[in-house]
């Protein structure tokens, strides 16, 4: 068919007459329409490539992934060990379970074992509406495998590519569907894709991963009118397995979310490079060609530093907010301060950078996360949410003019902790609807360190603590002389205190945490003692 509404062919006015039917039925539905492609593929069991590069995929562009499975192969990064096709009758089946139930917009096709398994497919699109066809036309993976073989040329040349909205072979294979020419240069790329447009697909992408002696990645597309060349710099590394279909169900994935198709393929061509950086140094398997990182998570709090428990409300016993002006009034860094808040019983601590460079506080966060992560200690960042994922710190602290809590969530996934700076009973709701983890309440006393806040007093802080269904921390002007009298109370909820001043406007950083800290011991034995 023609995406995006242009007519390129006569013979394509049976699928513009679909995508009116499509549009129908959606709207009968009545709900927000979800974008959606259907994956017609092999399995890979050491799943880089295949069907489950391609759910990954979709999953990482978000998209949602229907899947007909094709092939089973037992396949691992040494290579392909065998293929067990599926039979075309149960391929038949599982295209028509869901074709006739859901709302595809792009079908994308990989590993089609079988000359039976095209045309099975192709009577699928003959029946069902969808706004677009992506042929990866799988044949011989970068490993040398041989995942569909010649017999099979003449049905994809004569009939799979003429219905293709876009068909993206590699080298090899577009060499094979060619006939066996030759391909070693970009000029040859060029070549290749203007004689495959001329079997019928509406657009070419020549892949040029595996072109000898390439120093970029080089990617020819031909759209029947002008050629691009699309270059990115070749990541060095062996996690490479799975690329071809990755960027074919991520063409699919932006063509379903309505994109045109020559930004679906430069859209597509960036993930497949950021996946690759991301991933050049990830360890999966023996082989020689390892799989990478889809969703850009597998590095993120795998290292040995990272905190496995999950958030405990008696951590914000002793809630250490650090100031840099009061670090530098005497001289020592942010590191050492939270080193010394640390050994003297700080049980968290929240980054608080007011007037600081991104570079710099970014770099603080991971000084200080390194130190947190050796004692257990959680360490949040305040208000900076990119700070704190680029960091990997355990959350974030916000107040209420900055990121709502419902959105720092989203952003943050389900484990980081976040923290909001709640006053009234109504702002202590929202917080814990919002997905919050603990409140601030403050503050109580007034403060030097947050000008223009009016105070809520100890009444305020009960009146917030009682209501309240998430663990709080009491913040503003506590320090020596008042902490106990804080913890003293009883509050339910209250589980702790948050000081800036008290340890961090002072000399003496260590000896005035160990002092704090045995205050509120003191304080809270007390009233469980009550
Ligand atoms: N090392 C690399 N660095 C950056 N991009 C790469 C690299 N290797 C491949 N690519 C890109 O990945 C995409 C897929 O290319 P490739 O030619 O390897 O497909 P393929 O052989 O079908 O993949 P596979 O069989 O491994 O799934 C192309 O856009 C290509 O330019
Ligand atoms: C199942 C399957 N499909 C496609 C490829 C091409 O990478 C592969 N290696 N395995
Ligand atoms: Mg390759």
């Amino acid at each position: 068919m023609a995406y995006g509404g242009v007519i390129l062919s006569n013979s394509l006015s049976f699928y513009q007459k679909r995508i009116v039917m499509s549009s129908r039925v959606q709207e009968k539905n009545g709900g927000a329409s979800i974008p959606h492609v259907l994956s017609v593929a092999g399995s890979d069991s050491g799943a880089g490539a295949g069907i489950q590069a391609d759910l990954k995929t979709c999953a990482a562009r978000g998209v949602y992934c229907s899947t007909v499975i094709t092939a089973v192969t037992a396949q691992n990064t040494v290579g392909v060990q065998s293929v067990h096709a599926v039979p075309e009758d149960f391929v038949a089946q599982q295209l028509k379970s869901v074709l006739s139930d859901m709302q595809v917009d792009v079908v994308k096709s990989g590993m089609l074992p079988s000359v039976g398994v095209v045309k099975v497919l192709l009577q699928s699109l003959a029946e069902f509406s969808v706004r677009a066809l992506v042929v990866d036309p799988v044949m011989v993976s970068t490993s040398g495998d041989v995942l569909a073989g010649p017999s099979i040329l003449s049905t994809f040349r004569e009939e799979l590519l003429p219905m293709a909205d876009i068909v993206t072979p590699n080298i090899k294979e577009a060499s094979a569907l060619l006939g066996g020419i030759r391909l070693e240069t970009v000029a040859d790329m060029r070549t290749a894709a203007e004689l495959l447009h001329a079997l019928g697909p509406r657009n070419v992408l020549v892949k040029g991963g595996d072109l000898p002696g390439s120093l970029d990645a080089v990617d020819i597309f031909f759209n029947g009118e002008h050629f691009y060349e699309l270059r990115s710099s070749r990541i060095k590394t062996h996690n490479t397995h799975g690329t071809g279909c990755t960027l074919a169900s991520c063409i699919a994935a932006e063509l379903a979310k309505g994109s045109p198709m020559l930004t679906a393929v430069r859209v597509a061509k960036r993930y497949v490079e950021t996946a690759l950086e991301y991933s050049k140094d990830i360890l999966i398997g023996n082989g020689i060609q390892g799989p990478f990182d889809h969703l850009l998570r597998l590095k993120s709090g795998s290292h040995s530093f990272s905190r496995k428990d999950a958030f405990n409300p008696s951590d914000l016993f002793l809630y250490a907010v650090t100031d840099s002006g009061m670090n530098k009034k005497w001289g020592r860094s942010m590191v050492d301060a939270v080193a010394e808040a640390i050994q003297g019983g700080a049980t968290i601590v929240q980054l608080r950078e007011k007037d600081v460079e991104t570079r710099d506080f970014l770099e603080t966060a991971k000084s200080c996360l390194a130190v947190c992560r050796s004692h257990g200690v959680p360490l949040l960042i305040n208000d900076r949410i990119d700070v704190a994922l680029a960091s990997d710190a355990d959350g974030v602290h916000v107040g209420q003019s900055d990121m709502p809590a419902t959105v720092a969530r989203t952003l943050l996934g389900p484990e980081k902790i976040i923290g909001v700076s709640c006053k009234t009973v109504e702002q202590a709701q929202q917080a814990w609807i919002g997905g919050a983890d603990y409140i601030g309440c403050g503050g109580v006393y007034s403060t030097n360190t947050k000008a223009n806040n009016p105070t809520i007093g100890l009444d305020g802080l009960k009146t917030v603590c009682s209501a309240s269904k998430l663990p709080v921390v009491a913040i503003g002007g506590i320090n020596a002389s008042n902490a106990g009298t804080v913890m003293g109370m009883g509050v339910p909820n209250l589980k702790g205190v948050a000081v800036v001043s008290a340890l961090f406007d002072r000399e003496n950083v260590l000896a005035e945490t160990k002092k704090l800290h045995a205050l509120l011991m003191e304080a809270s034995s007390s009233t469980k003692m009550q």
